[in-house]
């Protein structure tokens, strides 16, 4: 049962997560149905009846706010009156559901009229902060188009949440992407990023570690590759050593060179120091990507009309998907041969790319390997690219950081393995403070598996959550001067906050828990092997207004990225 519910649309996966046969379904839902539901407050406890043993045992919460309230019912949540008032009337269309409630709502917080503007706060007001101004730390969004959903965004929300989700935790989101997968092209699956149950489990555990030792074994590519992206800047900069306005396609190109080092153990070519032949095979992998990354913001934000009629932003994505897999393919095609002729000459296969590593997995077929690729990519291409573009933004900006990093840095003959960059304390302390003032995934996003308490709300189990993890990482009581790029907090042992049990969950641009991001220590090598080898080469400066994060679902720099690198010798 539970895997055909898997790739159904959300609001069939809610009232799944809420019949009595799911209780019976997975096993750890049937041990944590009889178990209290999780409790976290952020304000006053009273009416303290008992103490919930199971959260009692978590590392992180406090016996005061572990403690069973009198609970106040779901209904009671404050939120928007006008989505409630026309919840009356669409929540009888069964098959608009919780993501056009809240694509509603982002796409009215992000400038758009509807409803006479009832909602419109202005344009690029941070995702759901108005709604925690106007409504207190929790919000609820009344299914105005079919489902609830839940906003959150304080650390200790974030560990009543994260902390309790069990073995299988359901985020939802990105469902264009998994239309095409499923219903477009007939997959059978959807891809680590939105697949659910044991399925995405096996997944997981099919991809995780040997990424990982891929990158240990490509880690000398990836030192080349940056190299190659130095020379790139040298070509591609002005006599004022500054970058053109596309110079984050430049940044995606570094990543995407990485990633096929990693994934296929080659070159494809991103960075050729003559720059990229549109129809060559790069050239149509980025021209893809960014048109999908594109199409996926569109279709994701504005309301969903794509799930009834083929809109423009629709076809892009099925165009651009398309002509990623088609790329894609061949290496496929590629690798099935070397496997082959492996095979045939009985060679060992110990040492196999990750894409040969994944087609010789039984319970792999050659479709999983497409979607598992193009997750990589899709979500980890953006990801990291978008760290890097802040990452020299932040040094830029804090030319003192920027001096303390070179000092601790200059020395570096050539970083050996990816442990090496580890060492380097104050460098990994840039990192996490460009990851915390602008993460590159500022939402993140589950379907409740469990009842949970919180601030003495009852939120019952199948609710959508949204978790503004954008707004967690500003919160001045765990974080001294929030605004600010401070990479010195994270080398003390309270991070500068008030070293609380919620800490750990005060930034988490990885996410949290067994949905975490796979790729977390493949991206932080590479990013912190690019800063060692452009920051002993550079200066970095930047000369123009302020650059933010557009805070989507999938972020990105709201200015061209017009970095200065001067020679430094
Ligand atoms: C600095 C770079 C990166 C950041 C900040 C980042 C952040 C995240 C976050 C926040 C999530 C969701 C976690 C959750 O819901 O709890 C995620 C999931 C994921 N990330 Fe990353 N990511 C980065 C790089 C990458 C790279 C390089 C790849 C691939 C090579 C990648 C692949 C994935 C995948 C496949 C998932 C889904 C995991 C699952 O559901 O099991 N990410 N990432």
């Amino acid at each position: 049962m539970w895997s055909s519910v898997r790739s159904a649309p959300l609001h069939v996966r809610r009232t799944y997560l809420q019949s009595k046969e799911f209780l019976y379904t997975t096993k750890y839902i049937s041990q944590s149905a009889s178990q209290e539901p999780t409790v976290a407050s952020a304000g006053e406890v009273k009416n303290v009846t008992a103490v919930n043993e199971n959260i009692k045992a978590s590392p992180y919460l406090s016996a005061s706010s572990v403690m069973k309230t009198e609970t106040i019912p779901f209904d009671e949540i404050p939120g928007p009156v006008s989505l409630r008032l026309i919840s009356k009337f669409w929540g009888m269309i069964p098959i608009m559901g919780t993501e056009i409630t809240v694509s509603v709502v982002q796409y009215l917080l992000s400038g758009g009229k509807f409803f006479g503007g009832i909602l419109s706060w202005g344009g690029n007001a941070p995702f759901f902060k108005k709604f925690f101004d106007v409504y207190g730390p929790v919000v609820r969004l009344h299914g105005a188009f079919g489902s609830d959903v839940v906003l959150l965004s304080r650390p200790e929300h974030a560990s009543a949440i994260f902390q309790n989700e069990g073995p299988h935790p359901i985020r939802s989101c990105l469902e264009s992407l998994e239309k095409y997968r499923l219903q477009c092209r007939k997959y059978r699956q959807a891809g680590p990023f939105l697949t659910y149950g044991t399925e995405w489990e096996k997944l997981r555990k099919s991809i995780e570690q040997p990424l990982q030792l891929c990158v240990e074994e490509q880690f000398t590519q990836i030192e080349k590759i940056n190299q190659a992206f130095i020379e790139r800047i040298l070509v591609i900069r002005n006599k004022q050593e500054e970058m053109p306005n596309n110079f984050r396609m430049e940044i995606n190109k570094w990543v995407l060179e990485c990633l096929c080092s990693v994934t296929l153990n080659r070159s494809i070519g991103f960075l050729e120091p003559s720059g990229l032949i549109p129809s060559s095979d790069p050239g149509r992998l980025l021209d893809g990507l960014f048109g999908a990354t594109n199409a996926i913001r569109k279709l994701e934000y504005g309301l969903h009309l794509w799930k009834f009629f083929e809109t423009p932003a629709w076809k892009s994505l099925v165009k651009n998907c398309d002509m990623i897999e088609s790329v894609l393919r061949k290496y496929l095609d590629r690798s099935k041969d070397q496997l082959q002729e492996k095979k045939i000459r009985n060679m060992s296969l110990d040492k196999v790319t990750l894409m040969e590593h994944l087609l010789l997995k039984e319970n792999i077929i050659e479709d999983d390997v497409m979607t598992i690729m193009l997750d990589l990519f899709l979500i980890g291409a953006n990801a990291t690219a978008h760290s890097v573009a802040f990452f020299f933004y932040n040094l830029a900006r804090n030319p003192r950081c920027q001096m303390k990093l070179f000092e601790e840095i200059k020395n570096d003959e050539g970083t050996t393995t990816p442990a090496a960059l580890k060492e380097y304390k104050y460098l990994q302390a840039c990192l996490k403070e460009t990851l915390r003032l602008d993460p590159p995934i500022p939402i993140l996003s589950r379907v409740l598996s469990n009842d949970t308490i919180i601030n003495h709300y009852r939120i019952p189990k199948g609710t959508h959550v949204l978790f503004a993890a954008h707004l967690n990482n500003m919160r001045e009581e765990y974080f001294e001067d929030a605004e600010k790029f401070k990479p010195q907090r994270w080398l003390s042992n309270d991070a500068g906050g008030f070293g609380n049990e919620f800490q750990n969950f005060a930034s988490m641009p990885f996410g949290y828990g067994p949905r975490s991001c796979l790729a977390k220590e493949m991206a932080e090598t590479a990013i912190t092997s690019l800063i060692v080898n452009v920051c002993k080469k550079f200066r970095i400066e930047y000369n123009y207004g302020d650059i933010k994060s557009s805070n989507e679902l999938m972020a990105a720099p709201t200015k061209p990225l017009k970095y200065r690198f001067i020679d430094r010798y």
